[in-house]
């Protein structure tokens, strides 16, 4: 079985601010990009990794595919830039593909093989953590109401699928998903749920830079 990891990185990470996406900021000695690519090229199990770039980052392809990723162009949303990576999967031989945002570069080598095992036992896994603070409902600074958490998860990435069922769900979804997952789900696909962490966080904002660099720092023993 043959295993690729596809890290979509066609962003423009503008709620992160900054002069460049933020998927080309240094941390920890490496831009976030990177690390991530490091993170799956460090798995024994990943035969091959895909890069999905923005049309005007198409140069930094070249590294990428130095060091042995294919390289392709991103689409106008997530979901056109995944579609766009499974498409330069074709004729590899892959079986399984682990979709990966760029914006998580801390991510583990346990949760990479969390989703690969349970990819054994069903044609879709993620990871997530369980919601455990109190969520409320709020409006003008007011808390308006409580909700229930029981059965809440947030959603991380990698998530990984047969190759085959998600190239089909991806064929037929109208648009607008969230993510992946909901992609694979509108076709009834079952997706399992294995452990998330909590260090596999998304840099999303301007302040979760740091909070990188301080988890890859203290990995790397720095
Ligand atoms: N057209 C797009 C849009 C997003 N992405 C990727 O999808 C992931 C989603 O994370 P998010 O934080 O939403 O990234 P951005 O779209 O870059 O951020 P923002 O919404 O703040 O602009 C990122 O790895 C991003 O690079 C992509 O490959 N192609
Ligand atoms: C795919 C994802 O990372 C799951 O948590 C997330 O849905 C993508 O980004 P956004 O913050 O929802 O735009």
């Amino acid at each position: 079985m043959t295993i690729a990891a596809l890290i979509v990185a066609a962003g423009r990470g503008t709620r992160a601010g900054g002069v460049s996406p933020k998927q080309w900021r240094t941390l920890a000695g490496d831009t976030v990009a990177g690390h991530t690519v490091r993170a799956f090229e460090r798995s024994p199990r990943i035969a091959r990794i895909v890069v999905v770039l923005h049309p005007d980052d198409m140069g930094r392809g070249v590294a990428f595919s130095a060091q042995g990723c294919l390289v392709a162009q991103g689409g106008h949303d997530r979901a056109q830039s995944v579609r766009n990576g499974l498409e330069a999967l074709t004729g590899t031989g892959t079986s399984r593909v682990l979709i990966h945002d760029v914006a998580r570069p801390c991510v583990s080598q346990a949760v990479i093989e969390a989703v690969i095992d349970a990819l054994d036992g069903a044609p879709g896994a993620a990871p997530a953590l369980a919601v455990t603070d109190a969520l409320w409902t709020g409006a003008d600074d007011v808390v308006t109401g409580t909700r229930e958490r029981d059965g809440l998860f947030r959603a991380q990435t990698p998530q990984g699928f047969h190759l085959a069922a998600i190239r089909a769900a991806h064929a037929a979804h109208p648009g607008g998903a969230a993510d992946d997952v909901e992609v694979a789900r509108a076709t009834g696909m079952t997706v399992v749920i294995v452990p998330g962490d909590e260090d596999n966080l998304k840099i999303t904002l301007p302040g979760d830079f740091a909070r990188a660099e301080r988890i890859l720092r203290d990995r790397d023993g720095h």
